[in-house]
């Protein structure tokens, strides 16, 4: 059977996104979603022409006419409401925060003025009008939009959000996701494992995964039996918008995975990929319900999540899909198969340019040396050698 091209299947995936719906949230809920309004200014920013330096305020005019010691008229502190200056010749002492009291237009602080009985004298050749004044609607104007829908919120945007007074802002709901173990050799992490078995460890790197998408997955596992699997997934098929399995999706005696899907009426879009590692992965659709089977090899379930799964998930919750990380092969490197080979390399930074030194590995179950390495380097099926100083698209997880 042809193998699907990694582009092939990424392309499947990605016309096969799927919308969840908006929720209202709680700002402070909100960091690490994704904005689904566009959030304007409710005011001019700043809302008033505003004191940026504590001093004294006065009028440009009085100083340009020659006066150089104003008679203090009065204190205009931060939150209190505008004064008015009574006199042009006379001064206001004015706060960092404060409104720029009527009449006055220049601001000196107080380490270039001397008071003294009630006098500030300025001890200043020249002013400029407006000076340490920041003015009103500098920055931005009463409704521009100030955040645009589709923005991850983060704590630059959760400050704005808290001055326009959103307490509350709409944002992509998550998806519903159900990630799901089979197997009979995987025990419990809090268990000891027999000779014949290993402990489940798929099922929490991919919440681990998820978790960085902010999405709070459900795990679960199930025996490698036809029956339990059937009437498992076809509850968690009703209960979630997508189901992630991790092993049972190759050759074996007791791969069931893509057998017991096409039995509930999940359409299989492909199944094999041609890539290492990952190529025995399978993905479908059912309606709305989307389901991704990775191949168990615990570092074939890591990069397929990280190919597959996290782009769909961002076109899908309507962000720009398209990874633009690469890195330069720190040395020559060869793979002979006709397949997309993600090799993991560890990373470092030299002048400015981001290299990626091949970690290789002893193949897709050594999961060890995900620890060793910090992405992979996405090298293309139709050619072997590879040459240090290349770029390659890079799928990092640290
Ligand atoms: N005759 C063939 N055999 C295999 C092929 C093939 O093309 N022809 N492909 C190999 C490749 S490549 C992979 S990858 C695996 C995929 O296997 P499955 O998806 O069927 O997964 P399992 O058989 O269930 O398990 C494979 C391996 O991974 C371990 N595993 C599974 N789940 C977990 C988990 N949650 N945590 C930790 N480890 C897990 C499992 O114990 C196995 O060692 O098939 C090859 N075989
Ligand atoms: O291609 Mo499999 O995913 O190496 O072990
Ligand atoms: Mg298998």
């Amino acid at each position: 059977m042809e193998l699907t091209t990694v582009k092939d299947a990424l392309t499947i995936i990605l016309n096969n996104s799927e919308e969840f719906g908006i929720e209202e949230i709680e700002f402070m809920h909100s960091a690490g979603r994704v904005l689904k309004e566009n959030i304007v200014a409710d005011r001019d920013f700043p809302p008033f022409n505003r004191v940026s330096m504590d001093g004294v305020a006065f009028s440009s005019k009085a100083f340009n006419e020659g006066i150089r010691k104003f008679k203090i008229e009065g204190i205009q502190a931060a939150g209190s409401k505008q004064l008015t200056l009574k006199n042009e010749h006379h001064c206001i002492e004015a706060m960092t925060g404060a409104m720029l009291p009527n009449n006055t237009d220049v601001v000196i602080q107080y380490e270039l003025i001397t008071i003294e009985n009630g006098f500030a004298t300025i001890n200043l050749d020249t002013v400029k009008k407006y000076q340490n004044v920041h003015l009103k609607g500098l920055d931005r104007k009463k409704n521009d939009v100030l955040i645009s829908k589709n923005t991850i919120i983060s704590a630059a945007e959760i400050g704005v959000l808290a001055t326009v007074g959103k307490s509350k802002v709409k944002v992509g709901k998550q998806p519903r996701v159900m990630i799901v173990s089979t197997g009979n050799e995987l025990v419990e992490v809090t268990e000891t494992p027999a000779e014949h078995q290993i402990r489940r460890s798929n099922v929490y790197t991919l919440v681990a995964l998820l978790e960085k998408l902010n999405i709070k997955a459900e795990t679960s596992h199930i025996l490698d039996d036809k029956d339990t699997l059937q009437t498992n997934i076809q509850s968690f098929l009703k209960d979630n918008d997508v189901l992630l399995f991790s092993g049972a999706v190759s050759k074996g005696k007791f791969d069931f995975i893509p057998e017991v899907l096409d039995n509930l009426g999940v359409e299989k879009l492909f199944h094999k990929v041609k890539q290492r590692p990952g190529k025995p992965f399978w993905f479908g659709k059912k309606g709305a319900k989307t389901v991704f089977a990775f191949p168990g090899n615990p570092v074939s379930t890591f990069v397929s999540c990280l190919k597959y799964f996290y782009p769909w998930y961002n076109k899908s919750i309507g962000l720009n899909f398209e990874s633009k990380h690469e890195a330069i092969l720190n040395e020559d490197f060869y793979f002979k198969p006709n397949l997309t080979y993600f090799l993991q390399v560890k990373l470092n930074q030299e002048n400015g340019k981001l290299l990626a030194t091949p970690i290789a590995g002893k193949g897709s179950g050594d999961l060890a040396n995900l620890i060793d390495s910090d992405a992979f380097l996405e090298l293309p099926h139709n050619r072997s050698n590879f040459i240090k100083g290349e770029v390659f698209p890079l799928l990092t997880y640290r």
